[in-house]
Parts: C-alpha cells; structure tokens; sequence
C-alpha cells in the first residue's frame, strides 16, 4: 500500500491551501486527493465562465436538495464543485471576511485561538491584495485579490442611493466591521480566477513532496482501533487503499466531510446501524448544525447605460471576448456581483445582519441548465441574512459511497429569518427607488410592482427565493455535545483525524464563505504543523 506522512482529501477552498502548507515542509510527504478531474480549462480560468460552470457536468456534483416543505416542498439546486480547486473553481469570486464578532463568537463558545484578532494574520497570510498590504490586508501570500475589473456607473449610482439612505460608504468592506456599502473585491488577479489550485499549487506542483491525484473518490477513513490509518479509494473503477503514518485530513467540504465520517463509522449510531455500517464513535453532531444563507432577489429593467447586459449580446460579446484575451480585463473578468452593503434588519440587532448584492446585469438560467445574458436591460440586486437561526442536517441515504447523503436545508423554517429577509427586501427597494439610481429604473420585473404586503412578499420568497450557495456548520468546532472536532480541528474521540473546510464553522460567516474557508486551511495547517513539532520535542 502507498503510504504518505498526510493524506488530505478534497481539492477544494480548504484542501488546496492544507496539502500546499504542509508541503512547505520538505521533510514530509503529503498526498492531495480529489474526486474529480484536473480544472484547468479556459472556462474555470476566465472569470466570465461561472455561468458555463453553474450545471457543469464536468466540474459540478449538481445536487438537489430534498423538497423544502418550508418553500412549497421546492428541491433547490445546490452546485458544488468538483475537481482541481473545488466550489473555488466554480463560485462566484467575491472576496468577502465578514465581521470580526462572527469570529469573536466562534471564540466565546469555547474556541480559543479563533478570535478576529487570531485569524486577521491568516487572512493577510493567504493574500495578494492589488491594493497592497495593509492592516487588514496581505500582499505578499499567494491568493490574487483584486478590484473590479470595470466599475459601471451605475454600480456608483447604487452606492450613493445607499449612502442617502443612511447606508455610509466604505473604501474597505473587509475592515474587520463592514456596516456601509462598497465595491466587493474579488479573487481575480489578472482577470484569472483564483481557484485555490490555481493560487497555492499550481506554482508548486514541481514538488517532490507533493503527490496530487485527481479522479480519486474517498469512500471511508481507515482505522486501527481509534486510530485513522488511511483511507479507502475508489480509482477508474478500483478499489485501492493508501496508508497515512501522520494524520488523514478530511477537507471534502460542508456537504461531503460528515458524509466521510458516517461512512466511516463516525456519526449518529443509530442511524449508521439502520445502513448496516458499524459505529465506531457515536457523534451524534455529525451532520447536524447544516447552515446557509437564503437569497431574495429584486431585478428591474433599465436605462441601456444602466446595465451591461448589451456588452454581452451578439456582436458585442465577441468585442468583449477580444477585449478580454487581448487585456484580461472587461466584463468577462468581473466576480458576481459589483457592489453591495451590510446593514441591519432592525434596531435591536447588534451588527449588520443583511448582506445586499448588486450587479448591473441579469441573466437567466435555461433548461439546459446554461445561464444566458437576458435581452434586455436589467440589474439585479439581492439579499440574504448573514447569520440564519434555522438549522438544517445531512442524513445518510445509504451505505454506498458513491450515493450523495440527503440534504435538508429547513431554510426560513425559524420566523425570524423571514422577518429579517422582509426588512431587507424592503431596504433594497428603497435604494433602488432614491435617486441618483431611480432615474436609471424604468420597471420592477421581479418580484414586481404589484408584490407589496408582508403576505405577498413571504410568498414570493417561498416560490422564488433560492440560496447563496454558502452552507456550512456540519462538523461544528467546539466543546459540547454536538461538537464534531475540536478548537485544533481534531475529530473529537478519535486520534490522527481533522476536518478542515467549511463545515467546522459552528456558525456561518456573515458573508460569502470562501475566504473564510481558505483562513481556515491557513490555521488549520499551521495548527498540524505545531503539533507535529510539539510531539517531536517531546519524544
Ligand atoms: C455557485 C457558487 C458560487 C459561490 N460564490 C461564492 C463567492 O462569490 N464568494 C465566496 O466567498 N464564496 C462563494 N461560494 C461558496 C464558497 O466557494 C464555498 O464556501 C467554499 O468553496 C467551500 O470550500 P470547502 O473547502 O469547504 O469545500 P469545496 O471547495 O467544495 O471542496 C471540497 C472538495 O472535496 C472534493 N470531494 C468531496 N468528496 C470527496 C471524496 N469522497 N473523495 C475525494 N474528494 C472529494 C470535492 O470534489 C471538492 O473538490 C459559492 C459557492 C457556489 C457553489
């Protein structure tokens, strides 16, 4: 059996930034492995291809969640991705950290080492920030972040709509305390997506130390008693084994990590008993705590000039193909959205608890699955609770690796949240509504101008809401019962085993979670690395 110091599995946000840290030690050897296939397509490197990587075969799981009963019993679409970099080779490229009390509180629920002032160096670690270091931010780490490519005229004009409503403007929204609009920066350097393949290993694939192997399916962690050994593989249709003498790094991702766990014999007893799979800890955390954020959108038609939607239509889209290979910049290089706001849904609330997006653009996602520029001109602008209180969990569907869990997300299946997402649909019309943008608005097209009171309203977001793609929680770091690791990422009551990747937060983020994901491989491996080094001293 091949046998390495680390195996760490998954390719994604986190795993990449683990397997290229850990390799900065020549002394070790470490093997990455991943499901799907080597991502390094022009599509996953130009910005603009997000829309080809939506419903992407190739590079996307493409699940569905179970019916909603919360939202007419609706299955949402739930893309995740799949190959070389991971969700970070498919995601939508805004760079957002959040607010240092999301991470205060990760602390107070007895996570020491996890408090904004702990993870600030992490986030400046990872980071090549166009506009150079900072106290907030890092120039020197491998990840490209940068500002808009183009910044539309319009994306201003919603600023300043923001900024009469009370709203003020931010040079910074990753300041640590973001209440106030901006323009988002992204992980784009150049105009290429910074996948976290194409940031942290790609330049360092050359390593002796390093094996990566793609098309590899992990379908459980091995173990000698309580000891994680290695792991068990699926490759071309074989099956295989690889040992690991130091430790087994699970880095799938919030839907696949607890997935691992209970295939593995790590999770609620009962239900591992029910699929025939003998428990080897009953963790009755594990796939529990599920998370994301759920978006309402307002779109609305425009102005021509209030919109870019034109830029990318017939003859147009191939000026702005050309203008894109010749500079790297146009709109073929721009993140999701522009611009966007924190604020908050109300007055007791501590810290802005909304997060609005907004892109001068509106596309459509056809049957095929394709996401198509509408023909005409339009921009859309969303919303989301950045710290839901409904909680969703992953259940084993069955004993076979290779069937996808069930996911039940019970989003707005807490009042509050519905209550929230209300006052931000409210807010964002009120800035469409002020000038300078009014003017530029010739008609709501979504949810439309006849859609007003809470009913219709609650209605509209049951039937048309959908989600941020963000969820995370299901291997919760902490302290009690339902904690899954602990504050070092370690799987609780097993040894040589940690989780690190979007699933350990015990609350979501308030923001788009990639950043945060990629900190946390930052300290994840450097907290792998200072326990090596403290069992060598000691032996
Ligand atoms: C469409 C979309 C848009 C998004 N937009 C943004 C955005 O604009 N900004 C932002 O900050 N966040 C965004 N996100 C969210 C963000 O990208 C994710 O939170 C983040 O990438 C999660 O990282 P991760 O390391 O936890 O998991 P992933 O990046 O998903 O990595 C998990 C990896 O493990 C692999 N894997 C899974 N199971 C196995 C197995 N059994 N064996 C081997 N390999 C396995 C997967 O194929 C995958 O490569 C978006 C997400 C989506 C889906």
């Amino acid at each position: 059996m091949e046998s390495y110091d680390y195996i760490v599995v998954g390719a994604g946000s986190a795993g990449c930034v683990v397997a290229r840290r850990l390799s900065d030690d020549p002394g070790v050897r470490v093997l990455l492995l991943e499901a799907g296939p080597p991502a390094d397509d022009f599509w996953v490197r130009t910005p603009a291809g997000m829309a080809k990587m939506y419903q992407s075969d190739r590079y996307n799981w493409r699940y569905f969640t179970e019916p909603v009963s919360t939202l007419h019993n609706r299955r949402l679409y739930w893309p995740r991705g799949k190959g070389l970099g991971g969700t970070s080779a498919i995601n939508g490229m805004v760079y957002t950290r959040g607010n240092r009390r999301d991470y205060d509180h990760w602390a107070d629920l007895g996570n020491p080492g996890w408090g904004w002032d702990d993870v600030l160096s992490y986030f400046k670690r990872s980071e090549n920030n166009e506009r150079g270091a900072g106290p907030y931010h890092g120039s020197d780490g491998p990840l490209g972040v940068s500002d808009p490519a183009v910044k539309h005229p319009s994306a201003f004009d919603f600023l300043e709509a923001a900024r009469r409503n009370g709203i003020p403007r931010l040079e910074d929204l990753n300041n640590g305390e973001p209440e106030g609009c901006g323009f988002f920066q992204a992980t784009i350097h150049n105009g290429i997506r910074q996948s976290t393949y194409e940031a942290f290993l790609a330049p360092v694939r050359h390593r002796q130390n390093l094996v990566v192997q793609s098309g590899v399916q992990v379908r459980r962690v091995r173990f000698r008693g309580l000891e994680a050994t290695g792991v068990d593989v699926v490759q071309s249709g074989e099956l295989r084994s690889f040992s690991a003498t130091h430790e087994v790094i699970l880095c799938a991702g919030t839907l696949s990590s607890p997935h691992l766990l209970m295939l593995s014999g790590i999770g609620n007893g009962e239900m591992l008993q029910r699929h025939g799979i003998q428990t080897l800890m009953h963790a009755p955390g594990v796939g529990k705590n599920l998370q994301d954020h759920f978006v309402a959108r307002v779109q609305a038609k425009t102005t021509p000039d209030s919109s870019y939607n034109r830029d990318l239509l017939g003859w147009r889209k191939y000026w702005q193909g050309i203008c894109y290979l010749a500079t790297h910049r146009g709109y073929l290089a721009q993140a999701a959205s522009m611009a966007g706001a924190y604020v908050k849904s109300g007055p007791g609330i501590d810290y802005a608890d909304l997060q609005i997006s907004f892109r001068p653009m509106t596309f459509t996602v056809s049957p095929s699955g394709e996401a198509a520029v509408d023909n005409y001109d339009a921009i859309s602008a969303s919303v989301y609770r950045v710290r839901p209180a409904s909680r969703g969990e992953i259940l084993l569907r069955s004993a076979d690796p290779l069937q996808p869990p069930a996911f039940i997300p019970n989003y707005l299946s807490e009042p509050e949240d519905t209550q929230a997402m209300l006052s931000g649909i409210r807010q964002l019309r009120r800035i469409l509504a002020t000038e300078p943008f009014a003017s530029r608005v010739i008609s709501e097209i979504v949810p439309g101008h006849g859609i007003t009171s809470d009913e219709q309203l609650i209605d509209f977001m049951e039937r048309e809401g959908h989600c941020a793609f963000h969820p995370a929680g299901t291997c919760k770091m902490g302290k009690d019962d339902m904690a899954v690791v602990d504050e070092r990422l370690r799987v609780r009551g097993v040894d040589r085993l940690r989780v690190i990747d979007a699933s350990i937060m015990p609350t979501v983020t308030s923001c788009n979670t990639n950043a945060p994901t990629i900190m946390i491989g930052e300290k994840g491996a450097d907290m792998i690395r200072a326990d090596s080094a403290a069992m060598r001293s000691s032996d």
